[in-house]
């Protein structure tokens, strides 16, 4: 496979971190990208990510053994009439998108069935942009994917070898079920962060008292309000129907909670919180899922200039990556904790390990 040809339409986020995990794992294949953002491809050329910037969607497209679709779903689908007419043959073409049913309707509207596998890594973070991209973001994730069954096998179980080769887990789902699935468990989870964090905004004082003491807990839920706003519009506008469904679901329920704290029923109320915990506790730790487990510890630094700076040279000089650092205040720490999060669970013990042996006071959570 080290010869590939490989094509991007979209280098954010999701494009530029499979096209840096290509590249990691094919060095000699040669790469080539299109992207509204001038910017991200001159980065990623920089970086020696990819080979070739794209002015348009031209003739190389046509060279390509795989072309990978990273824009929001719409712009995706958008792009399908003009690649038909360059498309090669035996070229697989795939998708990212966080809804299917949309662009496999649109395929076969073109009669692109044969060439077309979806895709959809169920990795991310509520970040955007090449800027953002990581050689490692879809590793361990489940890696869907939907081939029609007029998709021969051969390409199927190619596209499954790149998949597994960029370190994810290839899961073949039908499209309707894909979606589904995503909007209980990924699209009803954004809507629901996005109106609570405007709930807040409405309900706050002006002087922004809940924010400024928000916990642990309402961060924790509502990180992903963060996410594209544009990419969240296109996923609710294709997979109206499957989200309204769960939506309705879901209003249903909290309206049977709400009747369950008006009317102060003991036993419904600890089943609420016990049922959930119990669920919660048996989704597997590791990074296999939509959301991703954060390891993250909290350790308390004098107050005085170079305290986060000693902290992140201890843990480089024993090889230990950062993924993100920085203070924060909250309930739970009143005076201000520095908050540093890993890529993985083994290199956050032994942070802890480490730091406690420099006799910093850590907590885990
Ligand atoms: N963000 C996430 O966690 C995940 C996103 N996805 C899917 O991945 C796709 C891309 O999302 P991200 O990479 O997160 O977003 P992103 O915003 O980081 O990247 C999108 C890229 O597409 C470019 N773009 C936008 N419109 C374009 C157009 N018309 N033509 C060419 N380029 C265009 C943007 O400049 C940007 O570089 C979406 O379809 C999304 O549903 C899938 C899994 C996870
Ligand atoms: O940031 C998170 O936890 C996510 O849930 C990321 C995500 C966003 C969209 C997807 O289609 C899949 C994963």
């Amino acid at each position: 496979m080290n010869s590939k040809r490989i094509g991007f339409i979209g280098l954010g986020l999701i494009g530029g971190s499979i096209a840096r995990a290509i590249r990691r794992c094919f060095p000699s294949s040669e790469i080539l990208a299109y992207d509204t953002d001038r910017d991200s491809l001159s980065l990623a050329m920089a970086d020696g990510i990819i080979d070739y910037a794209c002015t348009k969607i031209d003739e190389h497209y046509g060279t390509c053994d795989y072309i990978f679709l990273c824009t929001p779903v719409s712009y995706n689908s958008g792009y399908l009439s003009s690649l038909k007419e360059i498309l090669r043959p035996g070229c697989i073409l795939t998708d990212v998108g966080s809804v299917k049913t949309d662009i496999h309707l649109k395929i076969i509207e073109l009669g692109l069935e044969a060439n077309f596998i979806g895709g959809h890594p169920m990795a991310g973070s509520e970040k955007t942009g090449f800027s953002n991209s990581t050689a490692h973001l879809v590793e361990n994730a489940y890696y869907v994917l939907t081939p029609s069954a007029k998709v021969p096998d051969e390409a199927v179980q190619r596209m499954r070898e790149m998949v597994a080769a960029i370190g994810a887990i290839p899961i073949i789902l039908g499209y309707q079920e894909h979606d589904y699935i995503t909007a209980s468990v990924s699209h009803l989870p954004h809507i629901i962060a996005a109106s609570l964090v405007n709930l807040i905004k409405v309900s706050d004082s002006e002087d922004g008292l809940m924010k400024t003491i928000a916990a642990g807990g309402f961060k924790d839920i509502t990180r992903i309000a963060s996410s594209s706003p544009v990419m969240w519009q296109q996923i609710c506008l294709t997979n109206g129907e499957n989200i309204s469904r769960i939506l309705g679901d879901y209003i249903d329920y909290l309206g049977a909670i709400r009747q369950a704290l008006d009317s102060g029923n003991q036993s419904e109320l600890y089943d609420l919180f016990y049922t959930a915990r119990e669920y919660r506790n048996s989704i597997p730790n590791a990074s296999l899922g939509p959301i991703k487990k954060v390891f993250a510890v909290y350790c308390d630094i004098i107050d005085e200039a170079g305290g986060i700076a000693t902290i992140a040279t201890i843990l480089a000089s024993n090889n230990i990556s950062i993924k993100n650092i920085g203070i924060i205040h909250n309930r739970e720490f009143e005076e201000g904790v520095l908050r540093i999060e890993f890529y993985e669970e083994d290199p956050s013990l032994k942070a802890v390990e480490l730091l406690r042996k420099y006799r910093y006071t850590v907590y885990e959570r």
